[in-house]
């Protein structure tokens, strides 16, 4: 399927913070890609939704955070579906941390895999490539809806 073909890295720098509380650091979204690997340093801050909870991913020397993105989500039929995550910021830092996004080529149709579609289980999403999905998730913005919406029949 070629999900990684076309890869992307992503450097951050969160500067320390003296009044964390009034700001944040990255804002609640979801990744565009198949999956994300992430590699953070000490300082900590990352956190995922789970079960309608924020919980810390803490740090862990040499381990790597992997999110299922929202491709992985369209051609998997929400069989697996793709992270809710944010970095909050910290008073110590700065914060480094390094993501690399793992995309198909730019023209390459996404859709829902067929064998995994059934009676039980119809096709939730409609066909895209990777350049329409992410001009759509750029052009929406980070608002605290999923672009998927968007694809889903
Ligand atoms: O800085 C981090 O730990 C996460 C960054 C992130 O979520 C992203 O680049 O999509
Ligand atoms: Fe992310």
């Amino acid at each position: 399927m070629g999900c990684g073909a076309g890869l992307a890295i992503l450097g951050h720098y969160y500067p320390p913070c003296p009044q964390p509380e009034l700001t944040i650091g990255a804002p609640d979204h979801t990744d565009y890609d198949f999956i994300t690997i992430l590699l953070q340093d000490h300082v900590g801050g990352f956190k995922i939704l789970y079960e309608n909870q924020w919980i810390d991913v803490h740090p862990k020397q040499g381990a790597l955070v992997v999110n299922a993105g929202d491709l992985l989500q369209l051609v998997t039929n929400d069989k697996f579906v793709s992270s809710r995550h944010k970095v909050v910021a910290n008073k110590v830092g700065p914060r480094v941390s390094v993501a690399s996004f793992f995309m198909s080529e730019t023209l390459q149709v996404i859709e829902p895999i067929k064998e995994l579609l059934s009676k039980d289980n119809p096709v939730k999403y409609r066909g895209t490539t990777a350049k329409e999905y992410v001009d759509y998730y750029r052009a929406k913005g980070i608002d605290g809806t999923s672009a998927l919406l968007h694809f889903k029949i």
